[in-house]
């Protein structure tokens, strides 16, 4: 049976509730790596495919980078444009950047899915942190692979990069409620403004993002981190959606009660000195794959043209 005969859905279609609002599926491995553990910490062992129009791969990139993980973990990028049968490898979409797959030769990411699971009915998502050694998907929830990333490696890596906690214990309870609310209404909330299928749910998403985006720029005056004047997780978390928003989710998602660089002077500082600043942020934004990502859903976009907006993409220091 060919991998195309086993697909369960459209992947360009958005899982939507009666009441015509996005209800995004739970992710389906959730493994974790650790020194002792099924899934132990080796050099060359484990793989990260991602998207660079993908909020939620970014990321995990943006980890990878951060903990200096380049030489113990390769990435394969797929393209972000939208695909009924779901993320396509470079024989099917040579957009810029895109790679083949070094694994398999796959030509689509539902195959690695099947892989690990022949009977699997999911979503074929990225990112998706692959083990060769026993050949399935360790986790495929970004949330959980950037706290991997963050400690799971730290046995092999160098020691300065060893030191780095983005979740440090003192610092977790205010992270952990900053990121639930941050999560539901602004990570979550522009794919919920941007999906919703009645105007009651498209209202309700787009109140809650800009009432959050309101708290964000309070939390941020003045500041350079959202959490203890250091650099944590809940900032690259933020961080991945806030670059996506002027470019994309204003326009696709019609997320546009205002701009974050007319309308959100603090976080719009914020996020253009994690950008400019720190590789780490700058080299996980493609600006071509965020655009042709979110223009290219035929859902909200069906011509599929995408604006040239917003010039520049974004603004310097
Ligand atoms: N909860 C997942 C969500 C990942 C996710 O939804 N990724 C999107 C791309 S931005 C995707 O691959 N969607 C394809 C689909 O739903 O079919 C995570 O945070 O890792």
């Amino acid at each position: 049976m060919s991998t195309t005969t086993k697909l369960t859905h459209d992947a360009t279609a958005p899982v939507l509730n009666k009441a015509g609002a996005f209800t995004r599926p739970a992710s389906s491995f959730r493994n974790v790596i650790e020194v002792g553990g099924q899934y132990a910490p080796e050099k060359g062992r484990y793989h990260l495919y991602v998207t660079y129009g993908c909020p939620w791969a970014g990321r995990t990139l943006i980890a990878w980078k951060l903990k200096g993980l380049e030489e113990i973990i390769d990435v394969t990028v797929l393209s972000s444009k939208s695909h009924t049968e779901g993320w396509a490898f470079k024989d099917i979409d040579d957009f810029p950047l895109v790679e083949h797959d070094p694994l398999f030769g796959a030509k689509r990411l539902s195959e690695i899915y099947f892989k690990a699971e022949p009977n699997y009915t999911g979503r074929y998502t990225v990112p998706l942190l692959w083990d060769k050694k026993t050949n399935t998907i360790v986790n495929n929830e970004s949330s959980e692979i950037i706290r991997i990333f963050n400690t799971g490696f730290n046995s092999i890596i160098a020691a300065d990069k060893a030191a780095l906690d983005f979740y440090p214990a003192n610092l977790r309870e205010e992270i952990d409620a900053l990121n639930e609310w941050v999560y539901d209404t602004v990570n979550n909330g522009v794919y919920k403004s941007g999906f919703a299928a009645t105007q009651a749910a498209y209202e309700d998403a787009v109140t809650k993002l800009f009432a959050s985006l309101d708290r964000l720029e309070k939390i941020l005056e003045g500041k350079d981190y959202l959490v203890g004047n250091t650099l944590t997780e809940a900032d690259v978390r933020l961080f991945t959606t806030i670059i996506r928003f002027d470019a994309s989710y204003f326009t696709v998602f019609k997320c546009n009660i205002r701009t974050i660089r007319d309308g959100y002077p603090a976080i719009h500082s914020w996020v253009r000195k994690l950008y400019w600043n720190n590789p780490a942020f700058k080299d996980a934004t493609q600006f071509d794959h965020i655009k042709t990502g979110y223009y290219s859903m035929p859902t909200l976009n069906p011509s599929g043209i995408v604006g040239v907006g917003m010039v520049p993409n974004i603004l310097p220091l």
